[in-house]
């Protein structure tokens, strides 16, 4: 037993006194009196000790345990000469490079991220990453592509799109002439299971980043990820910018919706200029574990069956699926043709850019078809489950009207699912054949 539980009872009530014990009583009571202050005092030290943080270390709020997203985020220190050294190497635009801008890449580590932020980089632009690293899926591949961009000279900071000081420690240390906002929750059918992770990155940080961009003297461009998603029940093929989007099938999509609208709200009080981007189902090299072509991949190697989803009377569900070189192509292309924010300092001083463009490949394909792709690559004959689509936010099919991006952007996706997918496996193939990556894909 310890001395402080030698002076308290162990429940109240069973402490027996000494017949003749009121100076043992009163000694008592001043020892509980001292132990109650040095125990306040103590409580004091160590919540000052952990509540302030030295001026070069913050800890980004997204790591605490509040974070409404449950997920795991290391606890992010940024700031000092050196972070800020690497920061200011990461955004210099190569001096050969004519009309190079500064781009901040939020979610750089994601799939879309690295290879904008890569791309980006090789034709001279100045780039800075943004990521939170979080664990919604295996975070060492986000660490190898990580790696990956560190090797062309990309510096990725660790912290999350919420950390309001340390989004302004960035726009204070660099100019950013263009924001490529790509962090956000992903996934359709995850929203079932963790939806405040959705409103956590896909409202309450566009929001954040929005006020830092607004505030920002000059106010970058931005260009940002919506997705195809929006489109929800619509049933009029193939999907056009001017269609109705107010029938989102799943959270996701209803917070891309909300991101949309918030969008129109800062374009039109503060000036920024803003276009957003309808992803449809993205595929390639380096892509998501959590998307269909990716799993079905690791399980046919496996062995394992894969369920393969139908529409009502067993009708094909279909996807525009679209490579990521094209995807890039129209990213890049968004942000060159992105006229200036007409705000300074939170102030609007004129009409500001809107647009918003679907990003597509034009011609569905049914998941069926995907996996006889795959089956064909990795010569390996898959065990298929086909199952009616359950309703966990899916829709049945997706298709791009791509006339508006080719026309303001020169957008012209060139690859097919079965090129594409070619390029996918040859990756993965590698990826996982590699020792060290043998166990994660094995997981
Ligand atoms: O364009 C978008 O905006 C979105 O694209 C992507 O969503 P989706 O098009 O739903 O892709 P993905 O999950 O790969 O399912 C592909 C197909 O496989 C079917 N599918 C899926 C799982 C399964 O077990 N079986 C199956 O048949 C399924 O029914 C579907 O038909 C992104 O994940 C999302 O973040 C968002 O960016």
């Amino acid at each position: 037993m310890s001395r402080l539980d030698e002076m308290i009872p162990s429940s109240p009530g069973k402490f027996k006194m000494e017949k003749s014990s009121y100076l043992h009583r009163l000694r008592f009571q001043s020892s509980l009196t001292k132990f109650a202050f040095f125990s306040f005092f103590l409580l004091c030290l160590i919540s000052l000790l952990f509540l302030r943080s030295p001026p070069s270390v913050n800890t980004s709020p997204s790591s605490s345990s509040s974070d409404p997203s449950r997920r795991s985020l290391r606890t992010n220190t940024y700031g000092g000469p050196a972070w800020e050294k690497r920061i200011r190497s990461s955004a210099r635009i190569r001096t050969s490079t004519t009309n190079g801008i500064t781009v901040l890449v939020t979610g750089a580590a994601g799939f879309v991220g690295t290879h904008v932020s890569a791309a980006l980089k090789r034709r001279g632009d100045g780039v800075i990453g943004l990521d939170n690293f979080n664990d919604y899926y295996d975070p060492s591949l986000k660490r190898a592509r990580q790696a990956l961009l560190e090797r062309s000279g990309i510096f990725i900071v660790e912290g999350d799109i919420n950390d309001v000081e340390l989004l302004r420690k960035l726009f204070k240390i660099v100019t950013f002439t263009h924001v490529m906002h790509l962090a956000a929750q992903a996934g359709v059918r995850y929203a079932m299971e963790n939806p405040s992770s959705y409103v956590h990155s896909n409202i309450a940080g566009f929001v954040n980043l929005l006020e830092i961009c607004k505030s920002a003297n000059p106010q970058p461009a931005i260009v940002w990820a919506s997705s195809s998603s929006v489109y929800g029940l619509n049933t009029k093929v193939p999907f056009s910018e001017k269609d109705r989007t107010d029938q989102p099938a799943s959270l996701y999509a209803a917070t891309k919706k909300a991101g949309e609208e918030i969008a129109h709200t800062y374009n039109h009080i503060y000036g920024l200029s803003l276009t957003g981007l309808r992803f449809f189902t993205v595929y390639g090299p380096w892509g998501r574990p959590d998307m269909a072509y990716f799993f079905f991949t690791k399980d046919i190697l496996k062995g394992k069956s894969i369920s393969i989803f139908e529409s009502a009377n067993h009708g094909t569900v279909a996807r525009d699926f679209t490579y990521i070189d094209d995807i890039v192509k129209g990213c890049l292309a968004s942000l060159d043709t992105a006229e200036k924010s007409t705000g300074t300092g939170g102030k609007k001083r004129g009409p500001a850019m809107l647009r918003v463009f679907n990003l597509g490949n034009t011609s569905p394909v049914p998941v069926s078809d995907l996996v006889r792709i795959l089956e064909r690559q990795l010569k390996v004959k898959a065990k298929k489950n086909l199952i009616k689509m359950p309703r966990n936010g899916d829709v049945p099919f997706t298709h791009a009207n791509i006339s508006l991006a080719q026309r303001e952007l020169g957008y012209k996706p060139t690859t097919d699912l079965q090129t594409g997918l070619k390029k996918f496996v040859r990756w993965y193939l590698s990826y996982y054949s590699s020792s060290g990556q043998s166990k994660a894909a094995a997981r």
